[in-house]
């Protein structure tokens, strides 16, 4: 339709999409609404993620923000490494028995046991779990799966008046949903009763979410369930799929992965997400990763209520649904070209550019409604990526780029068809 009708075009009878990525901050800077249909996607309601209002949103995402903050990451780095370290007895193991692993379903339980266990203190052990299976991941992949239906009908309140039994015959995968909403609601349930503000871990979101100078309808079970659950959500299929995608590359142009583990190996021994952050291979791996695989395939749609936008000669009344894909931005031969081609080498010269690159990049979105989640995303990513491919040299086993690369949209990106993933072969283990 871009191609046909120009950079503008009204999409639906209430909402024009841009395609102009010098226009992207505009539509997501300032004071933004979301879209409402939103409240009916999500089932749950109270979370930042589906709030409409920019200043609701503002006073519910502030406890969040502290707590993913870069610092706040950095001094958790030690349960990533240990669960990084944990991943790695896992790959030894399958060295010395000769198995396959299921390198996904791996990174999938790597970040469910991270997530786990920063915001609830849990710990999930999925890492443990002889397949990898992972409630947390199935219920992500199940609810992204139904994202289409409940955008046109909303059945968050019908879904939450049903009986399990009933929702198990409709459709197991709600049910994988609600189970996961249920644990969270457990936990959240023991924390409120049982404990004084006080006395709550500080480690965990139970103390940020419940911080004294918080409006008391924000301290509800409600709102602790739907802020955690999302949480819970978000931190697992994002940056395991991630993960997933740039390994996938590295194992299937092992010209690539050499020249990540030389760097590796000559450039610096340090195991700090700071000190990796300055590896230039690395980064380029890590930036191709998220610009390639991590664009959000839904179309983030915002509204300024109380201000007239201006595009060109157009004039976008207060109000009006606006929104901008992401594809654009990161495909956009003019600033990568060959954009299909995974390119570490692309982000060396992001400084002679102006840095234009860097503006393009926007996998985590921009402004207010930015993923919250960013550092700790991009922590897990740099410090996965190294402590892997110091340490263990893999052959594909049966994986092709189809059962990789995105091909169906359901919100995220799903390969043409189902298939086991990522499957590996260690064939080397390094000291
Ligand atoms: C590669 C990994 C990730 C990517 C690409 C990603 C991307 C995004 C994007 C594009 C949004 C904005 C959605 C919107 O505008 O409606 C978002 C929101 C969010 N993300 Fe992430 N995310 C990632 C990892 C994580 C992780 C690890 C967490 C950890 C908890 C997380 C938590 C959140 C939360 C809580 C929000 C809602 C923020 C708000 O509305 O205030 N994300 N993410």
């Amino acid at each position: 339709m871009h191609r046909q009708f120009g950079p503008i075009v009204r999409i639906t009878p209430h909402e024009v999409h841009i395609s102009d990525p010098d226009f992207y901050a505009t539509i997501y800077g300032g004071h933004r609404d979301k879209d409402p249909s939103h409240f009916a996607r999500l089932s749950l309601t109270t979370s930042s993620l589906a709030t409409i209002e920019h200043h609701l949103h503002a006073s519910r995402r502030r406890p969040i923000s502290n707590y993913f903050s870069k610092q706040s990451i950095e001094n958790m780095e030690p349960v990533i490494t240990s669960k990084i370290q944990k991943l790695s007895t896992r790959l030894q193991e399958a060295h010395t028995s000769g198995s396959i692993v299921p390198l996904d379903a791996a990174f999938y339980a790597l970040t469910a046991d991270i997530i786990s266990e920063y915001c609830y203190g849990l710990r999930v052990n999925y890492l443990d779990d002889k397949c990898f299976n992972n409630g947390l991941h199935k219920a992500t992949k199940s609810l992204s799966k139904l994202s289409h239906i409940m955008h046109f009908i909303p059945c968050d309140f019908l879904i939450k008046s049903m009986p399990d039994w009933v929702l198990s015959l409709i459709s197991p995968s709600v049910k994988a949903v609600l189970d996961a909403k249920e644990s969270v609601r457990a936990k959240s349930k023991s924390i409120l009763c049982n404990q004084k503000t006080q006395n709550l871990d500080k480690r965990t979101i139970f103390y940020a979410l419940n911080e004294p100078g918080l409006p008391p309808q924000q301290r509800s079970l409600e709102h602790l369930v739907d802020q955690g659950s999302q949480l819970m959500g978000a931190g697992v299929e994002t940056t395991g799929s991630t993960l997933k995608f740039i390994m996938f590359h590295l194992l299937h142009n092992k010209s690539l992965l050499v020249a990540l583990r030389n760097e590796l190996m000559e450039e610096s021994q340090s195991t700090r997400w700071s000190d990796l952050e300055k590896l230039p291979y690395l980064t380029g791996v890590v930036n191709e990763g998220l610009r390639l695989f991590a664009h959000h395939f839904g179309r983030l749609t915002r509204s300024a209520p109380f201000e007239t936008l201006y595009y060109k000669h157009w004039v976008i009344p207060a109000g009006t649904l606006i929104s901008a894909s992401h594809y654009y931005m990161h495909m956009d031969p003019q600033v990568f070209p060959n954009p299909h081609k995974f390119s570490p080498e692309r982000w060396f010269d992001v400084k002679e550019n102006g840095g234009q690159q860097n503006s393009r990049l926007v996998p985590f979105g921009k402004g207010t409604r930015r993923c919250a989640g960013q550092n700790l995303a991009l922590a897990e990513l740099y410090l996965v990526i190294a402590g892997v491919v110091r340490s263990f040299d893999f052959e594909l086993f049966e994986t092709s780029p189809d059962d990789i690369l995105h091909y169906r949209e359901y919100q995220i990106g799903f390969p043409k068809k189902e298939n086991d993933g990522l499957k590996v072969e260690v064939t080397q283990v390094f000291k």
